[in-house]
């Protein structure tokens, strides 16, 4: 009896979210008005479920990466409420690993720091690796390794770092086609394998359409959820299935609506 209600309480405070973003706007200094100020984001609602893969779309300035900002805790809202379950993962452009470390090492380190015992690591470090068919890179060094394959290691370190939230800001935005195609496939098995939730930010429509199973669109000035489509084609999709390009259609129709309605180009 006592167990069971011990239980009942446990389920009752359970997270329910990975992330719970609850009216949240934020502003910075604007440029050239002396003691202005400019609302990036306003009132911003958003709940990224566990396990869920959601992609933030929107036309450049429009605020993205600072929602993603708070969401990581790298800065504060001005008004409203950020809650994560744990401290998330981050994936950007740019993939600071520690250069003078090899690709083992980086993800070794992490999974020292998430608590893993030293005779684990080893084999879990290499598990990850294969896990983005980078088997045979374990005892290189950054420098010695592509961007692409650079990318590939950042995205073997997020499941090494005890988080259940990915936080990810145009991480293959630099890759050439093809390799970025390699990734949205890694990704997407790193995803469905380990059961992380992804906040992703893109301003590609395609890249959001062969990701996501949800994808939220940012008006500009201030940055608003302007709308959300739900994307149901079963993965692993590819970006040339005739599916992903409808779909791609459509909301690339909204984008260039919020874009006209906000004179940009
Ligand atoms: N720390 C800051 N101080 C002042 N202004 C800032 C700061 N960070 C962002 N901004 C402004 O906030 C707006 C939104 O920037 P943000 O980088 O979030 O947009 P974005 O949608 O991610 O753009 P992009 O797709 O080009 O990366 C821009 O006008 C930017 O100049």
């Amino acid at each position: 009896m006592a167990t069971t209600i011990a239980k009942a309480a446990e389920d009752a405070t359970a997270v329910t979210y990975a992330a719970r973003v609850e009216h949240v706007s934020k502003s910075f200094p604007a440029p050239g008005t002396p003691g202005g100020r400019q609302r990036v984001l306003d009132d911003i609602r958003l709940d990224v479920a566990p396990g869920e893969f959601v992609t933030l779309l929107g036309a450049s300035g429009c605020g993205k990466s600072t929602l993603l900002n708070l969401v990581a805790a790298l800065d504060q809202p001005s008004t409203g409420t950020i809650a994560t379950d744990g401290r998330p993962a981050l994936m950007f452009q740019e993939h600071a690993l520690f250069p003078w470390l090899t690709a083992g090492k980086n993800i070794e380190l992490a999974l020292k720091l998430s608590g893993a015992a030293k005779p684990e690591r080893r084999a879990e470090a290499e598990r990850l690796l294969e896990l983005v068919r980078l088997q045979d890179a374990h005892r290189k060094r950054v420098h010695e390794l592509s961007g692409g394959m650079r990318q590939r290691v950042a995205l073997a370190r997020a499941p090494a770092q005890d988080s259940r939230l990915l936080l990810m800001d145009e991480p293959f935005a630099a890759l050439d086609a093809i390799t970025r195609d390699v990734l949205h496939d890694e990704l997407t098995r790193i995803w469905s394998e380990t059961g992380l939730s992804v906040l992703f930010v893109t301003h590609n429509v395609r890249e959001t359409v062969r990701l996501a199973q949800r994808v939220v669109l940012l008006s500009s000035r201030p940055g608003r959820i302007a709308r959300e489509w739900t994307v149901g084609i079963p993965q692993p999709r590819r970006i040339e299935d005739s599916a992903v390009a409808e779909v791609s259609v459509e909301i690339t129709e909204e984008l260039r609506g919020e874009i006209r309605r906000h004179g940009q180009h």
